[in-house]
């Protein structure tokens, strides 16, 4: 039996005016997994999303969804997939509930006053029920679009950009709600800009750049493959160059030789090790330090290093 819900192959989308947007991309997404794309502006990631939702007509490729090929099949799969995208585009002047309740039926499903309180309620939404939406904040109104997706019960949910622009509080609750719909077992693929969002609620994480996928791996594979410490230390009295004693650490004297710099180790803490061994090749050489920074290198410091390294190499 086969854990994967989506499989993309070979996914190219070319527009009309030339722009390539996807680049022969493969993907495969496993059930119950929360799969964080993510890419500077313009990489493809809403086109990807549009492709699968049916938005987006791929110029070649294939996209299996619970084992049905979306180009001949879509029917059956495409009342499983939940889209939120990244702004409302309709229903401005329908109250809230309204709104729920009719995503509901365009998925075919039966009217449930039930599961719709519950889940305006699990948003606190409920007392804004009989609002219109246009009457509500930004960061509300994200979450009717939260709600939108969540009355069809799809079990394969794409979230685009779901905190843009949200407050930091409210940010936090959409990521609770999106734990709690893993733990019902949905899959989400959620594309953000924001990096520590992909640090705080994914399994994997894909990064995307001009259409092609650079890199898939577990967050906590990715951190140790590509993660780097970096330590500063602080010295007694400056120096003019490094002695023989350290030359066998990766390290830089900076800050007109006040300080030693050392940026190693892969992320699986080679690189704290190494930091140690370094201080105590300091004090064997002789030289006093006054003080150590040390700290591992983000999620968002690998996706900005990964990226650069691209152009450069581009260049
Ligand atoms: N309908 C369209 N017609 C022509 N080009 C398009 C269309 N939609 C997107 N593009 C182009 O395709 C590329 C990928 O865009 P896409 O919106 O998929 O990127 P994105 O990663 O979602 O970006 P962002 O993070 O800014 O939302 C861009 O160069 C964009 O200008």
């Amino acid at each position: 039996m086969s854990d994967t819900i989506l499989e993309i192959e070979g996914l190219t989308k070319v527009y009309s005016g030339g722009v390539k947007a996807l680049d022969s991309v493969d993907l495969e997404i496993k059930q119950g997994e929360i799969f964080a794309l993510l890419g500077p502006n313009g990489a493809g990631k809403t086109t990807l999303i549009g492709a699968v939702c049916g938005l987006v007509r791929p110029t070649s490729g294939r996209i299996v969804a619970f084992g049905k090929d979306l180009a001949t099949e879509w029917r059956g799969a495409r009342a499983r997939i939940g889209l939120v995208p990244q702004e409302l585009s309709t229903d401005m002047f329908e109250p809230v509930k309204q709104a729920v309740a009719y995503s509901r039926g365009l998925f075919g499903l039966p009217p449930d006053d039930a599961r719709i309180e519950e889940v305006l309620r699990s948003l606190n939404l409920w007392e804004k029920r009989d609002e219109k939406i246009m009457a509500l904040s930004g960061g509300m109104k994200r979450r009717v679009l939260i709600a939108k997706a969540m009355a069809h019960e799809p079990d394969l949910l794409f979230l685009d950009e779901p905190t843009a622009g949200v407050d930091v509080e409210l940010r936090k609750t959409m990521w609770a709600q999106i734990d709690a719909m893993r733990a019902r077992g949905v899959t989400i693929i959620l594309t953000t800009h924001y990096i520590e969002e992909a640090e705080e609620m994914a399994d994997r994480v894909g990064i995307i750049r001009d259409g092609r996928i650079l890199m898939v791996d577990d967050k906590s594979a990715m951190m140790a493959r590509l993660g780097r410490t970096e330590a500063i230390i602080d010295l007694a009295n400056p120096m003019t160059e490094l002695p023989d004693a350290i030359s066998r650490f990766p390290v830089s004297l900076e800050s007109d030789g006040i300080q030693i710099c050392y940026r190693g180790g892969d992320g699986t803490g080679k690189g704290k090790a190494e930091v140690a061994d370094l201080t105590k090749a300091l004090t064997g050489a002789g030289i006093d330090y006054v003080g150590i920074d040390i700290r591992d290198s983000s999620l968002e410091d690998i996706f900005v290093g990964l990226v650069e390294r691209k152009e450069g190499e581009d260049a």
